[in-house]
């Protein structure tokens, strides 16, 4: 398989509001795309649109060769559950489920799944919280963490399922400065391990860092898409970073 996902033409309008406009591009297995672009510009939705959390007005998403979604046409709700299945994603806000400790939090998808032994899937999530530096965190509720150990429970709850592709909405946007670093950390160590991964952020040093390709959304299109060297070499990113920078 060359392509994991496939992106033609995506358009997505919200009543008389055009947000993204025929967008396209794909990705290969063990890429790390970032996606970065001004406030507005219509990143969250494109991420969103892949894992069927948005329905797109028009264009196609093929996964993994399945098509989600063709010429704004659907697959069937089973066909669409097993399609988004394969693909994990971390929000900006964690969405930890408060009422269950660290280690239900993980639990709690693969438990219900029932595709696994109960003792594979809690020594499963007993690697993955060791994996992101938590293995003494198993058994408290989330209120008792940082946002930066929230992030990290979130990015292990993700792997549970062994995702093929993981997406990150702007993963450190709600963390105070100096939390960003381990939820980076973490971030760039799947990054080595070649997972597939699509990252939304504003760190554009991390994105310079840890990407092997750069989408720069701007007003709903790709305004440009390269390596790191040439994106960060572009003008136009300058001026948009000088923008940001005064914000
Ligand atoms: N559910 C919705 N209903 C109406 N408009 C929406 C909805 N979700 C997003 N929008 C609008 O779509 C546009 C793109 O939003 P989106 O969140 O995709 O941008 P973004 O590039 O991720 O921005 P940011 O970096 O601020 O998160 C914005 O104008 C936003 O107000």
């Amino acid at each position: 398989m060359n392509t994991m996902i496939e992106v033609k033409e995506l358009q997505k309008s919200f009543g008389s509001l055009e947000v993204l406009k025929k967008v396209s591009f794909s990705v290969s297995p063990g890429e790390a795309v970032a996606v970065i672009g001004p406030s507005g510009s219509g990143k969250s939705t494109m991420l969103r649109s892949l894992v069927h959390l948005e329905e797109i007005t028009g264009g196609s998403i093929v996964i993994q060769g399945k098509p989600l979604v063709e010429n704004g046409k659907y697959a069937g709700a089973s066909d669409i559950r097993t399609i988004t299945a394969s693909m994990g994603m971390v929000f900006q806000h964690f969405n930890l489920f408060p009422h269950l400790t660290v280690r239900g939090n993980l639990e709690l998808a693969p438990r219900t799944l029932k595709r696994e032994k109960v003792a594979a899937i809690e020594a499963k999530s007993r690697d993955l919280l060791a994996k992101v530096g938590l293995a003494d965190k198993a058994d408290v509720y989330p209120s008792m963490l940082s946002g930066g150990q929230k992030q990290r429970v979130a990015i292990a709850r993700a792997l549970m399922l062994n995702p093929d592709i993981l997406l990150f909405d702007e993963p450190t946007s709600a963390l105070d400065p100096e939390l960003t670093g381990e939820v980076l950390r973490v971030i760039r160590q799947l990054a080595d391990e070649q997972m597939t991964m699509i990252i939304v952020t504003h760190e554009m040093n991390f994105a310079r860092d840890v990407a092997d390709r750069i989408i720069f959304m701007d007003k709903g299109e790709i305004a440009e898409s390269g390596t790191p060297e040439q994106i960060f070499g572009s003008p136009r990113l300058e001026r948009t970073r000088l923008f940001l920078n005064q914000g």
